[in-house]
């Protein structure tokens, strides 16, 4: 029988709470699939805001946690205040052997001495309290839950944890709702509640329209912590439909093309919602300086691209000329880390795009400036020589194939051909293959090859050979 719903409310209890938990917490949160700071040991925390969401005395505790995790800082980087993190915390005397994954540990002293903390999101009870909030719009100490008006949600709705690799935790509501929630949060508004947003007013039906969404309010400054979105029942992701394409021997033009299509109306209704701005030669230098910082940077951590390292900045050197020589871009808000993961399948056939937030790693305020469109394209190139790459036997045929439909897709809605511009994709591209090589050595080790490959083939210096 599901517990007594108990009215959301903060006690006295939270101030100590972390004290506990806190040897639990630095065992367990390194283990995390989402835990940003692998590699580095976890020597403290700072509480930033302990809310307890259900008593901790009753059957079932229920605590959200704001928490800044200390690190020693990345060697040759500047000192760090350490990474924020998003925890609900769930408390039971017992935990029972379904939740026997989520367990983070049994407390000896405070306020839950004798209790099992555990992650709660696994726990249907404590995620159906979050929708419950979401749905009443609650305020809870510094928590705001917040609603469209225009849209209901219907109580009673079964939540279950997905069990996916994410750079966050999604909870599937019945087969109507999907909240996600952030993990390493900063203060700011989330583009992936932003962008969404702005799409859903200006009629873009590509993106699913946010319906509820969490905010926290600490020290004067906002930060987003979830967001509700209708759940696309029945569908598949790009890069699942791209694999099993692969599997079969049958190629993925059709579908490359209409994925193509559907970025150009997500990025024609972006440049008309929100502002665009003209990079000319100063903004450009910024531009291929920070692509250079980050072939620096990854080169240190990654010493596999050492070899490469001089033909992958002759593709940002050949950037600057261009610039130098006067040309200029238009930039515009755009989807900031498009791969074929982030595209989802309708039953019906229709593909959305999803996760606005930008690659996790990079500051907010760079996330949310406006950016040429092509490096979203230049994102899903990328992907199909990822799916075929790690198809057996690799498929560099079915790669190339789909990289020229989607890019025709494309400039059947925007009249513009991204292959047209080959000097500023190869360096989009060529940046995009150093942050995977970077993000495949710290999450997947055995990945690396995949890039690598890339980054062999971006760092010759002429086009025939890179084709
Ligand atoms: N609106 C949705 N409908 C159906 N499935 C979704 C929806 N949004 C996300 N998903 C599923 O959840 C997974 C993770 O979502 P995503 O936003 O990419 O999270 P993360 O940032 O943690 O990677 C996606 O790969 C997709 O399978
Ligand atoms: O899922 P996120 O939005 O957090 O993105 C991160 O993880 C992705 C992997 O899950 C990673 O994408 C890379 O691998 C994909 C295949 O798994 C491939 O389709 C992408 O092209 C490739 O970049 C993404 O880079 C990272 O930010």
């Amino acid at each position: 029988m599901a517990e007594a719903v108990t009215p959301f409310g903060t006690t006295g209890t939270t101030g100590h709470l972390l004290a506990s938990l806190e040897p639990l917490l630095r065992e367990w949160l390194p283990r995390q699939r989402w835990f940003a700071g692998k590699g580095r040991p976890v020597t403290g925390f700072t509480p930033l805001a302990t809310t307890e969401l259900l008593p901790g005395k009753g059957r079932l505790g229920l605590y959200h946690l704001l928490l800044r995790v200390h690190q020693p800082s990345v060697p040759g980087a500047p000192p760090h205040p350490g990474d924020c993190y998003q925890l609900l915390i769930g408390a039971r005397e017992v935990l029972p052997p379904r939740l026997a994954p989520a367990l983070i540990g049994h407390v000896n002293e405070g306020p839950l001495a004798g209790r099992t903390v555990y992650e709660a999101l696994y726990d249907p009870r404590p995620a159906e309290v979050l929708l419950e909030a979401l749905r009443t719009r609650a305020r809870v100490g510094g928590l705001r839950f917040e609603r469209d008006a225009r849209q209901e949600i219907r109580d009673g709705l079964m939540a279950r944890l997905m069990t996916a690799e994410q750079s966050n935790s999604s909870v599937v509501y019945g087969d109507t709702f999907i909240l996600k929630l952030f993990r390493r949060v900063v203060p700011g508004v989330n583009p992936d509640l932003e962008i969404p947003l702005v799409l859903a007013r200006a009629g873009c039906a590509r993106v699913p329209a946010p319906t509820a969404w969490l905010q926290a309010d600490l020290d004067a400054r906002s930060y987003t912590l979830a967001v509700l979105q209708p759940f696309v029942s029945g569908a598949s992701d790009g890069w699942e439909l791209a694999l099993r394409e692969l599997a079969k021997g049958e190629d993925f033009v059709a579908e490359a093309r209409a994925l193509g299509r559907a970025t150009a109306e997500v990025h024609t209704a972006l440049a008309r919602a929100l502002p665009t701005v003209t990079l000319g030669q100063a903004q450009l230098r910024l531009l291929v300086d920070g692509m250079t910082e980050r072939l620096a940077a990854a080169v240190r951590a990654v010493p596999a691209l050492r070899p490469y390292e001089s033909g992958l900045r002759s593709a940002f050197t050949a950037l600057a000329r261009l610039a130098e020589a006067g040309r200029t871009w238009t930039a515009q808000r755009i989807h900031g880390d498009l791969h074929l993961g982030q595209c989802l399948r309708s039953p019906f056939g229709q593909w959305s795009l999803i996760d606005f937030e930008g690659e996790p790693a990079r500051p907010l305020a760079e996330r949310r400036m406006p950016q040429p469109a092509l490096r979203d394209i230049a994102g899903m190139l990328r992907s199909f020589d990822y799916a075929a790459l790690t198809a057996s036997p690799p498929a560099p045929r079915w790669a190339h194939a789909c990289r020229a439909a989607y890019c025709s897709g494309y400039a059947e809605v925007t009249g513009h051909d991204p292959r047209t511009d080959p000097v500023l994709l190869r360096a989009f591209e060529t940046d995009k293959a150093i942050y995977e090589v970077v993000y495949e050595a710290r999450h997947r080790p055995d990945w690396l090859p995949v890039p690598l490959s890339a980054v062999r083939r971006l760092s010759l210096p002429d086009q025939e050979a890179r084709s």
